[in-house]
């Protein structure tokens, strides 16, 4: 508490400079200095921190939780009470810009915007557009310096506004020593806070409000234990080890800076003021932090670079504690898989790096660091003026190779390899960077409100094009895919069709020997489905391959020379369309439509047609139910081929007799193919589960 006759005494003095009128007095925090001008050498300037109590002044919440603060400051800063002696409490914003809300601005201040940062780079991640930007040419080190430069920038911009807004207060305006703490705090503190956000994302790797209002949680808490600690060597060792609580103190060591500037300024007889114990670097833990502060930058790179590189530091570390290695597990020789797959490995293998391919994919293994082996042993090629489809249920390994092949992912194992215009073999990461690989991802990575042209030339200017060639593509590819008209129309206000053809465009930029495109026409109407396989068709050129994953068989049919299945993360099967229904599309589908009836009538005919159909069609079986009411669908084997003819005829002549309005025979469909491969892999990965 403080001395009556010295708190009486700077009373008088701060109601001599108006800076006080009795009403406002209200419990506060409270400093204490020498005088500055009489130890103009610095020799002997100290403060002391301590508490002011006014019991007469109503209690009101906010005056409840200036006390609460106050007594904070008090218990932990004011190690002897008898030297507090003086007073700080000016309020002339109206309680809004004083000390201890101070505090809580720049805690607020500090922690909830880089805290709101947290998704960008999680969304980047998850969106694809780091791998559309790594695609493109940027590295990923140019990648998080400018997500750095610019969420700094953001920052830096709010915080320089919030403590112009605290230098409005009378008791902070002429605060010129805030720069003391301030500076550090804007340079480094913004870093490691910025640091610290990244890490955050790269490990919870989720885009969610959770993982956001947690980290305030935690960084809200340990600014509150910072203050409820009492014991400043443990919040010394805080300090010292959370990156988060290192800028926050300094922060409020800068508050400190301000309120004891606005006291001390003014004061030239330090003879009313007691003796002084504490100097401000001992108190405020600037020191400290500005010691830890680069300290923590350091090991938070360290950290990005190592969750950026997480397969090899897993990798090291098991190698290191358990000698267990990621690399180390066989794929078990692919006796079980197609003719057409075994024969494109061998081809690829037989003569590596062959003059025909533009892609090559040899032996490629991937297994995520939480071990989930997502490829194994994949091989296959996409040669010069072919389009090579990626076919693969849910799950199969398509995204995980292509992220490889597009150099988002490195592989734990085998090569995966472009073959550029001058000749020469480059991984997927290199390829991207010199610009050889063209990305299209499944979502539209686009910026909402830059236009269709603008995008152009944005990517054009990483792909590293000169303004003129930037400029003419810029013009040939907006003609060429139909954007002229949309030039200036913002990304956000285009249909999805335009979305999909801007994508095409920026992945044609700077002439790609490969262009992979990840689901070209979902969710895009017939229109513009057809236009888009047509530029897509019109992009193949005898020095270079497209490569596509779908899950839409009509796009497969479309578009593709040539189709690899995987399944579980092997190639099951390779081949054209064609020689997929050839070799597996051993049987015709009969397709049979009912007349309407009533549902007993139904029945009785459909018992009819079953046996005249399986007396008629050799071999022919009725497929599964497929629940569809009027339709019939046998199966009838290649073997009845011969007899066809004379069936057909049958079916012809009695179709009014049967009750059938109308009648189909076809060729197994590339759907059904892929059914009937993948269900055959599977059945015999359960028996054999070595081989999965
Ligand atoms: N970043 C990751 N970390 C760990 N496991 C992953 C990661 N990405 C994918 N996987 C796993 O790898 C396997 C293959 O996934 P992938 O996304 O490559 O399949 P997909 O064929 O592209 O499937 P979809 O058609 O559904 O996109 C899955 O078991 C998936 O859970």
């Amino acid at each position: 508490m403080a001395q009556s006759s010295t708190t009486e005494a700077l009373r008088a003095g701060m109601k001599r400079n108006n800076w006080l009128d009795s009403k406002s007095m209200i419990p506060c925090v409270i400093y204490y200095a020498s005088s500055w001008l009489l130890n103009a050498t610095g020799s002997n300037r100290s403060i002391s921190i301590g508490v002011y109590y006014e019991e007469s002044v109503r209690v009101l919440p906010v005056h409840i939780f200036r006390r609460g603060i106050a007594k904070l400051f008090g218990q932990f800063l004011s190690t002897e009470p008898g030297e507090s002696t003086a007073l700080s409490y000016l309020n002339p914003l109206g309680g809004f810009f004083d000390f201890g809300m101070g505090v809580v601005y720049m805690f607020f201040l500090f922690n909830l915007i880089p805290a709101s940062y947290l998704t960008d780079p999680i969304e980047d991640i998850s969106s694809r557009v780091r791998a559309y930007l790594l695609s493109t040419g940027m590295g990923r080190f140019s990648y998080w310096i400018n997500t750095f430069a610019l969420h700094w920038l953001q920052y830096a911009t709010f915080f320089s506004a919030a403590f112009g807004l605290l230098m409005l207060s009378a008791a902070h305006r002429s605060a010129y020593l805030i720069l003391g703490g301030f500076l550090p705090a804007l340079i480094f503190g913004i870093t490691s806070n910025l640091l610290t956000i990244y890490t955050i994302a790269l490990i919870s790797k989720r885009k969610s409000m959770v993982v956001t209002v947690c980290c305030n949680a935690v960084f809200i808490s340990l600014v509150m234990v910072s203050y409820a600690v009492r014991n400043v060597t443990a919040l010394r060792v805080m300090i010292s080890i959370l990156p988060p609580l290192t800028p926050l103190r300094l922060m409020c060591c800068c508050v400190e800076y301000v309120v004891y500037k606005a006291q001390y300024y003014k004061k030239k007889d330090a003879s009313a003021l007691p003796g002084l114990v504490r100097n401000i670097w001992k108190y405020s833990d600037v020191f400290y932090s500005t010691l830890a502060l680069p300290l923590h930058i350091i090991l938070l790179c360290c950290a990005i670079c190592m969750l950026e590189n997480q397969t090899v530091t897993i990798e090291n570390i098991r190698n290191f504690f358990c000698k267990k290695s990621l690399t180390k597990r066989p794929v078990k020789a692919d006796s079980d898989i197609e003719e057409g797959a075994k024969k494109e490995a061998e081809r690829v293998l037989a003569a590596p790096r062959g003059s025909k391919n533009v892609l090559e994919v040899r032996q490629l293994q991937k297994i995520y660091p939480n071990g989930v082996h997502a490829v194994r042993g994949v091989t296959f090629g996409a040669m010069a003026g072919e389009i090579f489809g990626l076919l693969g249920a849910n799950g199969a390994g398509k995204s995980t190779s292509m992220s490889v092949i597009v150099g988002e992912e490195v592989a734990t194992e085998g090569a995966c390899e472009v073959h550029v215009q001058d000749g020469a073999w480059l991984s997927g990461r290199e390829g991207a960077t010199v610009g050889a690989i063209g990305y299209c991802p499944q979502h539209n990575p686009l910026f909402n409100c830059i236009t269709v042209a603008e995008h152009i030339r944005f990517y054009a200017d990483i792909r590293g094009l000169d303004s003129i060639e930037a400029e003419r593509q810029t013009i040939r590819l907006m003609q060429s895919l139909g954007l002229s008209q949309h030039s200036d129309k913002q990304a956000g206000q285009l249909s999805g069709g335009n979305k999909r053809r801007l994508c095409l465009a920026i992945a044609l930029l700077g002439d790609p020997a490969l262009i992979v495109i990840d689901e070209a026409s979902t969710g895009v109407d017939p229109e513009n489905k057809r236009f888009i396989w047509g530029a897509i068709r019109r992009m193949v050129h005898k020095q270079r391959s497209v490569m596509v994953t779908t899950h839409s068989m009509e796009e497969v049919e479309a578009l593709c020379s040539r189709v690899g299945i995987m399944n579980k993360g092997r190639m099951i099967s390779v081949g054209t369309v064609q020689q997929l229904r050839s070799r597996h599309g051993d049987a015709y589908t009969l397709e049979l439509l009912l007349a309407p009836e009533t549902e007993s009538v139904v029945r009785q005919k459909k018992l009819v047609i079953k046996k005249a159909v399986s007396e008629q069609f050799k071999g022919a079986q009725t497929q599964e139910d497929l629940g569809l009411g009027l339709v019939m669908q046998f199966s009838v084997p290649k073997s009845a081929v011969r007899s066809l003819s004379g069936a057909l005829k049958w079916l012809a002549a009695n179709q009014g007799r049967l009750g059938v309005s109308y009648w189909a025979l076809y060729q197994m469909s590339l759907d059904q193919v892929f059914v009937k491969l993948v269900t055959m892999f599977s059945r015999s990965a359960r028996k054999h589960p070595e081989k999965a």
